[in-house]
């Protein structure tokens, strides 16, 4: 039986949706207006495809929306002074600096001089620090938006055995940590997992985030398994364009899967959600006010 295909752009449009509302009823009864801020260093594809849908849906949610644009030779230190004056502005609620920087900036320096309260995407080893031991954090969004639609499919996680493929600091690691506190047993696969294939095929969930166009195939998957994609990869098509694909053979795993987000249209516009579900959940806890239900971990 075909898989069905969780639709993450509508699941999307309705946190936004969602976000919206609070974003009114912040500014109306409480005067406050959610405010986010993005920091681009340098010329990145990727990023910049990122960087223009999320200033428009910021401002669609009812949101300040604010883009720093620096130059690649920008230095550390006058990212760190960007960053300060981010820091204090009270107008801003999210502080985001888009990955990857350039060589001569030191990434980890630059996560650690963010507010961890303005740490919209959880990066802040703080915030790390309170996920792993189950206390209010901020959530990377990518995990997050997985967490919403595996919610959404399944209700509860509980005893749901979870692989997730990849280890990276801003997917992997997070999920896997929402995936524990969800009561699923979770197992953590990566590049030099002995057996991968057969790791795989024991999960009820299957999350790939590995940057691997493709590679999870139906021979891995358990018939009725979840699968979700956070594979973004750009490969050549045969006419000289480019189309975007998942770590996960779509055509083939849909033959097999339960459930099954597709690329693009899946995990990818939930990230842009759970950006402003988390610029919200800020905005309210620097506030002292009720935070949103169903927009957080
Ligand atoms: N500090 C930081 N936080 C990030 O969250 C972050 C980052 N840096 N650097 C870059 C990556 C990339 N990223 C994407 C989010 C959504 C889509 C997205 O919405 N993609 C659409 C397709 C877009 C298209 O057609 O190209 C989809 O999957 O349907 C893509 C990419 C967040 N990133």
């Amino acid at each position: 039986m075909a898989a069905k295909i969780i639709d993450g752009k509508a699941f999307a449009a309705n946190v936004r949706e969602r976000v919206k509302a609070h974003v009114t009823r912040l500014v109306e009864e409480h005067g406050v207006r959610p405010g986010l801020a993005v920091v681009l260093v340098g010329e990145n594809p990727a990023s910049e495809v990122y960087v223009r849908s999320k200033g428009k849906a910021t401002k669609e949610a009812g949101m300040k929306s604010v883009e720093h644009k620096l130059d690649a030779a920008t230095s550390e230190a006058d990212l760190l002074a960007l960053i300060d004056r981010l820091n204090r502005d009270e107008t801003i609620h999210g502080i985001l600096v888009q990955l990857p920087v350039p060589d001569h900036i030191d990434a980890d320096k630059v996560l650690a001089a963010i507010n961890p309260a303005k740490d919209v995407d959880g990066f802040h080893i703080s915030n790390v620090g309170l996920l792993g031991t189950g206390q209010k954090a901020m959530v990377p969004c990518t995990p997050l938006g997985c967490l919403m639609m595996l919610r959404e499919e399944h209700g509860s996680l509980a005893g749901k055995e979870a692989v997730v493929i990849g280890r990276s600091n801003i997917v992997g690691k997070p999920m896997a940590q929402l995936l524990v506190k969800d009561s699923c047993t979770v197992t953590i696969a990566h590049s030099r997992t002995k057996d991968l294939p057969g790791v795989v095929s024991r999960a009820d969930i299957v999350v790939a985030a590995v940057g691997r166009p493709n590679m999870v195939t139906a021979e891995w998957i358990k018939p009725g398994a979840t699968v979700i994609d956070v594979g973004i990869n750009r490969i050549e098509k045969e006419d000289g364009g480019t189309r975007l694909v998942g770590d996960v053979d779509f055509a083939d795993v849909s033959t097999i899967a339960g459930a099954i987000t597709p690329v693009p249209g899946g995990v990818g516009p939930m990230t842009i959600a759970c950006l402003l579900a988390n610029t919200v959940t800020a905005c309210c806890r620097m506030h002292g006010l009720a935070e949103p239900e169903g927009l957080t971990a």
